[in-house]
């Protein structure tokens, strides 16, 4: 059974949509890799999942009793307000302090839990937003740009933490990325959403992609040759012209 399902999903904020007709299925133990231009409607996409957003049309069905993990794109922590990582993870659940010790272990940040949340370099914050997510022992972890900010250093090793999560838990993980050459190689499908799904697939290594490339521009140097389309439809080299998804 999927954990989670998408049929038809659309999205619009005040009458403009963001997202049309967006079906998807995420099974256990899958990492699945969401990829699109800026503005495309991915975090839309996961905030709809979490139920954070009431879609226009469509459905999402859950698993039943599915446990999700979810780190959010953006969170400023006041630099000024002293919280350490225990409290700032003790905040919103009912947590012991062994539960949060153990997610931030699975995290890899194991001798974090008294510091200051402000004295926290990038890296070690997403990793103890990671842990937050993993603290209820997810089904699924939802990721959003989780690497923003990053290093590349510090971001391929984000995701090789991610792999790790998945090897010893089993949690499936649906992730937004626009670190193409670095998901590519760890993600079992990648999803391209530009309004609407344009496309899916397995990442192989192929050669550079014409439909790719109109999608997302020539900025992306050698990310292209990671990724391979599975295309079903064809496109205009225009794409993200031919494919605007109107107000
Ligand atoms: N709360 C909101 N109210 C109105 N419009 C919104 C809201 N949230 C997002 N939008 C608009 O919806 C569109 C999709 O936004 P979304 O954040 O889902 O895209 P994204 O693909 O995640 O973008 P990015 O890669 O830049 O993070 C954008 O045009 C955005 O301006």
């Amino acid at each position: 059974m999927n954990l989670i399902t998408v049929k038809n999903l659309s999205i619009a904020y005040g009458g403009n949509t963001v997202l049309r007709d967006v079906s998807l299925a995420l099974e256990p133990g899958e990492i699945v890799t969401i990829v699109g231009p800026n503005g495309s409607g991915k975090s839309s996409l996961l905030r709809a999942i979490i139920g954070a957003i009431k879609p226009v049309s469509g459905e999402i069905f859950l698993k039943p009793g599915l446990k999700i993990g979810y780190v959010p794109q953006r969170l400023h922590v006041d630099p000024t307000l002293p919280i350490t990582v225990e409290r700032f993870m003790r905040l919103t659940d009912r947590v012991s302090q062994a539960d949060c010790q153990s997610a931030l272990e699975a995290a890899a940040v194991p001798d974090l839990l008294k510091r200051q949340m402000s004295q926290l370099s990038g890296g070690q914050f997403q990793r103890v937003m990671l842990a937050r997510a993993l603290i209820n022992q997810p089904d699924v972890l939802l990721l959003d740009e989780a690497t923003q900010g990053l290093d590349q250093p510090g971001s391929a090793s984000f995701y090789q933490q991610i792999e790790a999560v998945r090897r010893d838990t089993g949690c499936a993980v649906l992730m937004i990325s626009h670190e193409l050459h670095v998901v590519m190689s760890a993600s079992d499908r990648v999803i391209c959403l530009n309004g609407h799904v344009c496309c899916e697939g397995v990442p192989a290594v192929v050669a550079s992609a014409p439909e790719y490339r109109a999608l997302f521009g020539t900025g992306t140097g050698g990310a292209l040759a990671l990724y391979r389309h599975d295309h079903n439809h064809d496109h205009d080299l225009d794409h993200s012209q031919s494919h605007k998804v109107e107000d």
